[in-house]
């Protein structure tokens, strides 16, 4: 019997290795048409490799790749594999000072017959037909930068499918989005589809891949482990596989202990604003968890930003442990005792030449060794217990973090948060972008800090993060709208992180 139609790309038997590094064993991959499919694993199981290899960005050592059963194009024919596949990344690749229109055509302005290139204003018109044509609800005049995460998104979609590629690799697309921008991609997702669009979807929420895909395969330790569709491969099924049943399942957090008595305020914020929240005022205790819940104009993650200095505040006063903290300034935080795990770890200025151990201690290293040397030993020591506190995939604490997968790379900016040694912790989006059972080791390092005694800030719109909290404060538009005590329900606490609260519905 032959079949309708190849699949849009098969790849068989790829193997790649990175010095001794092996990121794919052998590994095949069919990817139907119509027939979206996600691609889960652990942080370092060799996702980002296999996209880097199915667009052409890589070549493997092994291994064969077909696009609609015809043999891959030469890697450097760029032109050719953007007619096959594109793949739209966390950090977005539109030039933001560029109006959309410009960045749909970037590098290929259209030319008329006669080969002149054309007008801003056909170019503007083409930009529409293109947009409209997909559905996306996106002014072509408008600043790319100006986007949203989302929108920006789409305009990359838009862009891909121009070139004439029907196969779209989204590599985990809702780690910047809340919940509510998340529903919105999903329903282009959807309606991209039904016009012949098929996506290969990278993501570590697990939710998603029931939501959007209709086939899955799992990678681990750099071989493909299994691909069936989803409705066979129920969660426990797929963590199963992704983590080869090592250790059970992910540990649930640690019983909560109840406070005996008041603690003392680590954080207290009174009337503080800025120009993305107004007259917050709150304390965090010793020993506490506080969740902020949040969509992305509510404010949160400036709050939680502005408290480590990232982010510049207009009025009201903070306070430390008592002690006044001038906000906006980084090395005052620090200083301060403020921790923070920031929610762009991409420019959080890691080294990427620079070790795994050099990465975590760097805010440190003037206390490792007498005049500010640093004593190997002493590093390595610190780095050691990080990488086994924080299950971060690596050969050693002397590997260069070039060689660390992303997700791994996100926990060695974890690690150096707590390297300070912080009294306040503060974690903007913290589990976005790590796999399943690093989430749980993460929680667990906040249900640590808080055992030692030290304030916890977990900025976050994900229910899983938030459950550890020992109270959630909801914010909306810029103020806090509500708080929940530990106990609640997920509808009550969505319906306040949406605004449908008693006093904003
Ligand atoms: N440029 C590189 N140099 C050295 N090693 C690398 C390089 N890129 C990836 N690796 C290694 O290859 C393996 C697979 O990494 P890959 O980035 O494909 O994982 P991933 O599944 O995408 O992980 P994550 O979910 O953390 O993004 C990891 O062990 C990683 O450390």
């Amino acid at each position: 019997m032959t079949r309708a139609r190849p699949p849009l790309v098969e790849a068989r038997g790829i193997t790649k290795r990175y010095g001794p590094t092996v990121a794919l064993l052998d590994t095949d991959l069919a990817i139907e048409a119509g027939a979206s499919h996600a691609l889960v694993g652990r942080n370092g199981a060799g996702k980002s490799t296999l996209v880097s290899v199915l667009t052409g960005l890589t070549r493997p050592e092994r291994g064969t790749l077909r696009y609609d059963g015809e043999p891959a194009p030469p890697l450097a024919d760029r032109a050719a594999w953007r007619r096959r596949v594109a793949c739209v990344y966390q950090q977005s690749t539109v030039v933001g000072e560029l109006s959309v229109a410009e960045n749909l055509f970037l590098g290929r302005q259209p030319v008329t017959p006669r080969g002149r290139v054309i007008s801003r204003r056909l170019m503007r018109r083409r930009a529409r037909a293109l947009l409209d044509e997909w559905g996306v609800p996106v002014d072509e005049r408008a600043r790319a930068g100006g986007l949203s995460v989302e929108d920006t998104k789409l305009v990359e979609i838009a862009r891909a499918l121009s070139r004439g590629t029907r196969l779209i690799v989204l590599d985990e697309p809702t780690a910047q989005l809340d919940s509510r921008a998340t529903g919105r991609l999903f329903a282009h997702m959807r309606r991209l589809e039904e016009a012949g669009v098929t996506f290969l979807y990278i993501s570590h929420h697990l939710r998603e891949v029931y939501e959007v895909c209709q086939v899955v395969t799992v990678l681990r330790d750099a071989r493909r482990i299994v691909t069936a569709p989803v409705g066979e491969m129920p969660p426990g099924k797929l963590i199963e596989a992704m983590t080869g049943g090592r250790g059970g399942p992910p540990a649930p957090p640690a019983e909560r202990p109840r406070p005996a008595g008041p603690a003392p305020a680590a954080v207290r914020l009174e009337h503080l604003s800025s120009p993305r929240f107004h007259d917050i005022s709150l304390t965090v205790g010793a020993g506490e968890v506080v969740g902020l819940a949040g969509l992305a104009g509510s404010g949160s993650h400036q709050l939680g930003a502005a408290l480590a200095g990232l982010h510049r505040t207009t009025g009201g006063r903070a306070w430390i442990f008592g002690r006044p903290l001038r906000t906006g300034s980084v090395p005052a935080a620090l200083a301060a005792g403020v921790g923070c795990l920031p929610r762009d770890r991409h420019h959080e200025g890691l080294v990427a030449g620079l070790s795994v151990a050099e990465n975590i201690t760097m805010p440190i290293s003037g206390r490792l060794g007498p005049l500010g040397l640093i004593s190997p030993r002493a590093r390595d020591a610190v780095a050691r217990r990080a990488i086994a506190d924080l299950d971060i995939g690596t050969r050693g604490p002397a590997e260069p973090l070039s060689g660390l997968s992303g997700g791994n790379q996100q926990k060695v900016v974890l690690a150096r948060a707590l390297a300070t040694d912080p009294r306040v912790l503060v974690l903007i989006d913290p589990t976005a972008g790590v796999d399943v059972r690093a989430k749980q080791t993460l929680l667990a390092a906040a249900l640590r800090a808080r055992a030692e005694g030290r304030a916890v800030l977990v900025v976050s719109d994900q229910l899983e993060d938030l459950r550890v909290c020992d109270r959630v404060l909801v914010m909306f538009n810029g103020f806090v709208s509500a708080e929940y005590p530990a106990g609640w329900r997920d509808a009550d606490l969505l319906a306040a992180v949406e605004g449908v609260t008693p006093g904003h519905g």
